[in-house]
């Protein structure tokens, strides 16, 4: 396969070269190894596949389960989603996947199956995630797979119907940074800690642009649980992915799961997963070494992840960033919308509710760590409610056969069942208005876990603590005085990787037999319908050439695509109608929906505008909702001027005919802001890459398109219709694919039914 990199590589560049079925003009056509799906950002992606008469072309690739809507409430009376949900849009949701599961013969994990959870997951736990491969889904968090030296990224909608329908991803090359955790994690601190101190160091687009491998001695000893929540939380970052070598801890967690590779196969693809890792003199374009002994207890105390301190200080004050007016809004905005005073110790806050979940702390270990805190002791009077989430049905029926559960439940605790909960709040569990919670989650965004809520991450130990001290708590501290120790997390680092080697299998079986009949051929893995060469079954994207009307001015750093659409909205099985969701919490007042007299869109002109003309960096930051650019269209805004854009965000815009366009912060302050402010109409013309006043004529602006993109919305192609153009190449890397990776074939294929209540793979697991 074609190499984008000259001399020494990083696992990245690795990961990456092993995966371009073609390359043209610094764009490349990768191959996707597997692919998540769940309810919320797929069923438009399956509406555009069956308006296309397409199928899904590798069904063993793709594996799909219900995670963001649904009840965390006892299942024992299940029957069906029908008569369990009783949310009309969160049903319809979840129906609808189920539908297209059937309709498209996807391997699927229902509320039924034990092994249902947040598909980040499910995914490590099924052994369906592996090293080196090339992992995608409908979610920003899809980074958390990176732990297992995979390239992992979220995509937006349509980028899920591309892979469905072509199982590759048109991707540009991202650049290589590096985290290098040098020394030891100090007793007690966990990877979550770490991660909330790199992203309050590098600040939420630290990340931009870039895929950051995490490496070092601190790295090495995490567990697998513990780098997945670090993986995860790269997107907070801001960048594309995260990753970690895979080494002999990686093998050891895998070895025998479900979908592992067997015998032989086993033997052959741990061959190359040893060759994943950075080649000495491997070049990072931006390096960064953070002192693990630095770190300690890390928490949040306002509403993006970077606004991460050491639990030991204080609230920040606006008046210490007088030189910062942008630093300074913010502050005191977030200030303001988490009922914070400034100057008040972090450990003087007091929380209402405590949430132990998601898919950045919802493992085994994250479940036995809060479990030591809170043993023999009972959650604050103060404490309304605290909850625990296991983030999959095996992790529940594991801590419930460690007694996990009972722990939980005599300290004052609910023990639930699995899914997103109160990360996300889609779904029942959600915060009051005003209530403060201490979080094992991963976003702190304003209204995230409930309107008006306020949220606090922190990692599962010090949540746990929280809720039985009933305010944001030294781990250390209470340790000491609890008289209890951190618990060890068992990790085989040191083990030598021969414990997990090939000459175990020497003699044993291959697992080709494991391989279900229909899927020992890549022609028959290929279920494509499409004939090559159709431009386009599909309806193509609005075009996009000169775009003349006016701009709204947005005085705003960092706005996170929660804030531009939030959770409600994403109930949807349609892209159209979500206008009227657009900002809706700084457009409309909580209490009676009425406009808030004060908001740009809300203001004469502007609320005709089509431009919208951003202050401040990293618009579009956080989760991969492409429902973003479609409330954006919908309300007729089909270019968003910015200094950059979050970059899940920025893609899914192009596959909507909206323009991200980047300019220089100066730029937009002085020559294309004044414009907007003064409520002229703006210009932007594609086709001379020109940003004009509307009214004058005057340019204020030049700017370069990636030529691919600019043609694609110039021309309003759907590239769907473009990439099955290149049915030749994929199904020649198909071929090279099976003969290079073979155990990568199969895959959610060999899950297998339960029978009798036992769980395949999971021996002690017979009820659930
Ligand atoms: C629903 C989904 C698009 C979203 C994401 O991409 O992250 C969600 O999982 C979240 O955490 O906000
Ligand atoms: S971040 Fe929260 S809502 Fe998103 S996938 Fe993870 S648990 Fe679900």
């Amino acid at each position: 396969m074609p190499s984008a990199v000259e001399g020494p590589r990083t696992l990245y560049d690795k990961v990456f070269d092993d995966h371009v079925v073609k390359a043209e003009n610094g764009t490349y056509l990768l191959y996707i190894d597997r692919h998540l799906v769940h309810e919320v950002t797929s069923p438009q992606a399956f509406e555009g596949l069956t308006n296309a008469g397409r199928k899904v072309r590798r069904v063993d690739c793709t594996l799909a389960t219900v995670d963001h809507n649904i009840p965390t409430t006892s299942r024992k009376t299940y029957k069906n989603l029908s008569t369990f949900i009783e949310q009309d849009d969160s049903r319809l949701q979840c129906t609808t996947l189920e539908e297209n599961v059937k309709n498209f013969g996807l391997r699927y994990f229902g509320l039924d199956d034990a092994r249902q959870g947040i598909v980040h997951i499910i995914g490590p736990e099924q052994g369906f995630t592996l090293p080196g491969s090339t992992i995608v889904c409908g979610d920003s968090h899809t980074s958390t797979h990176g732990a297992f030296g995979a390239l992992a990224f979220g995509i937006g909608t349509s980028e899920v119907e591309h892979v469905l329908a072509t199982q590759t991803i048109i991707q540009n090359k991202s650049k290589n940074m590096r985290i290098y955790v040098s020394g030891k994690l100090r007793p007690g601190i966990t990877s979550k800690d770490l991660v909330l101190h790199i992203i309050g160091q590098i600040g939420n687009a630290g990340g931009s642009g870039c895929v950051i491998e995490f490496a070092g001695e601190a790295i090495q000893e995490l567990s697998m649980d513990a780098r997945m929540s670090m993986c995860n939380m790269s997107i907070e970052g801001g960048a594309r992915a995260g990753m970690i070598a895979p080494d002999a801890t990686t093998f050891a967690y895998l070895k025998g799961r479900p979908l592992t590779p067997k015998g032989k196969l086993w033997n052959q693809a741990l061959q190359y997963w040893k060759t994943l890792h950075s080649d000495p003199g491997a070049k990072f374009d931006i390096d960064i070494t953070i002192k693990a002994e630095d770190v300690i207890p890390t928490v949040t105390w306002g509403t993006s992840p970077h606004d991460a301190l050491p639990v030991t200080s204080k609230v920040p004050d606006p008046a210490d960033y007088i030189d910062n007016p942008a630093k300074q809004a913010a502050i005191t905005r977030a200030l303001s919308y988490m009922g914070l005073t400034a100057n008040m110790p972090i450990q003087s806050i007091q929380i209402d509710k405590a949430f132990i979940g998601s898919c950045t702390n919802a493992r085994i270990e994250d479940m036995r760590a809060a479990a030591n805190v809170v043993k023999g002791k009972h959650i604050a009077p103060n404490v309304k409610r605290a909850m625990i989430v296991p983030g999959s049905g095996l992790v529940k029926l594991q801590a419930e056969h460690e007694g996990l559960d009972k722990v939980f439940v005599d300290a004052g605790f609910e023990w639930r069942e699995a899914g997103c909960s109160m990360c996300l709040g889609m779904n029942p569990d959600i915060l009051s208005p005003q209530e403060r919670c201490a979080s094992t989650s991963n976003r702190n965004f304003e209204g995230r876990q409930g309107a008006g809520g306020r949220t606090h991450l922190m990692s599962p130990a010090m949540a746990a603590a929280a809720a039985i001290t009933g305010h944001i708590t030294d781990i250390r501290e209470y340790y000491k005085e609890e008289k209890k120790a951190a618990i060890e997390v068992f990790v085989p680092s040191s083990a030598s990787a021969t414990d997990v080697s090939e000459t175990e299998f020497e003699d044993s079986e291959t697992s080709d037999s494991d391989v279900p009949e229909e899927n020992k051929t890549a022609a028959s893995t290929s279920t494509t319908a499409a004939p090559s060469g159709t431009a386009s079954a599909g309806t193509g994207i609005p075009k996009f050439t000169v775009l003349t009307g006016y701009a709204a001015p947005f005085d705003r750093s960092n706005v996170d695509t929660d804030a531009i659409i939030p959770k409600q909205f994403l109930k949807t099985i349609k892209r159209t109608g979500l206008g009227a969701g657009l900002f809706y919490a700084d457009r409309f007042d909580a209490v009676t929906g009425a406009e808030k007299p004060d908001f740009v869109l809300n203001q004469g002109v502007y609320r005709q505008a089509k431009t919208l003309v951003v202050s401040g960096p990293n618009f579009g930051c956080g989760s991969s909702r492409e429902h973003a650019p479609w409330a954006l269209a919908d309300f007729g805004i089909m270019c968003v001027i910015a200094q950059s854009f979050g970059d899940i965000f920025f893609n899914n815009s192009f596959k909507n005919g909206l323009l991200p366009l980047i300019i220089d912060g100066e730029i937009i302050k002085e020559k294309i802001m004044p414009v907007a402010d003064a409520g002229q109409r703006i210009t932007v013309d594609l086709v001379k890459e020109e940003v004009r006043n509307g009214e004058t004529d005057e340019i204020l602006a030049t700017f370069h398109i990636d030529e691919f993109r600019r043609h694609c919305l110039i021309n309003g192609l759907d590239d769907i219709g473009l990439t099955l153009q290149s049915e030749g190449l994929i199904a020649k890397y198909e071929d090279y694919r099976k003969a290079t990776f073979p155990w990568l074939e199969g895959g959610s294929t060999l899950v297998r039914p339960i029978v009798q209540g036992k769980i395949p793979g999971v021996p002690n697991a017979v009820e659930w």
